[in-house]
């Protein structure tokens, strides 16, 4: 995975077919996503269940670009290997799941896949600081995770340009993550973002028999930025 500083669009499966991964996966690709963004969610740290290392395995070769597997599980490092071994190309922790956060992100490139830290709205940006030289890609809640289709908190966007200034030019990824469409992406780009998860934005409208909106809502969102 090469490093690059152009805006991504990272549509989220939770907003899918969950009876049709492969088959979604195959045709949000095809209409201009950037990376798969995969949402791992264990009904402790957050208040919803999806899916966990088998299923990634699974959808892994339906995957072309960017398998992002974003973890809302606690604990973390248990699990780290597994999501590996199913073909994560970035894994991201959150920095409340646990107690020793360096120690996982330390993990996770140790697999050899990139290491994302994520912070929830109410975590500053500060909790990222000694972390930098870690971490690939800082993943920006702006909404509170556990659910597609919440509302974008709009406080949040200081915190990404908080963090582009404390990134300096390492070579790091912002990510945003909850409510991102055509209104909201061009505030969060313009602070510093460079990857877009974007769920029930994205998946509006269509289906697998009728991906062309996919392609349009990939499109609609490009062009806000
Ligand atoms: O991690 C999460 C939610 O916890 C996200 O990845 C959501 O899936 C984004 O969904 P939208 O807000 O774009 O509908
Ligand atoms: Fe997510």
């Amino acid at each position: 995975m090469k490093f690059d500083r152009s805006v991504k669009i990272a549509p989220s499966i939770l907003s899918a077919d969950f009876a049709n991964f492969g088959a979604e996966i195959e045709a949000v690709e095809a209409q201009g996503a950037d990376w798969i963004h995969v949402d791992v969610m264990d009904g402790h740290f957050v208040p919803n269940i999806t899916f966990g290392p088998a299923t990634c395995a699974a959808i892994r070769p339906h995957i072309k670009t960017v398998m992002d597997v974003h973890l809302m599980i606690a604990p973390v490092d248990p699990y780290i290997q597994a999501f590996a071994d199913a073909g994560a190309d970035v894994i991201t922790a959150h920095v409340e799941a646990g107690p020793h956060i360096h120690r996982t992100l330390q993990a996770i490139r140790a697999t050899g896949a990139k290491a994302g830290l994520a912070l929830n709205p109410g975590t500053p940006a500060e909790a990222a600081a000694p972390l930098l030289d870690l971490v690939d890609l800082i993943c920006v809640m702006t909404v509170n995770p556990g659910f597609g289709g919440q509302k974008f908190i709009h406080s949040c966007v200081q915190k990404v340009t908080e963090l582009r200034e404390m990134i300096g030019d390492r070579e790091v990824h912002i990510e945003i993550d909850g409510g991102v469409d055509p209104t909201t992406a061009p505030l969060v780009v313009a602070a510093g973002a460079d990857v877009l998860v974007a769920g029930s934005a994205v998946f509006k409208g269509g289906s697998v028999e009728n991906p062309a909106p996919y392609g349009e809502n990939i499109r609609a969102i490009r062009a806000s930025v």
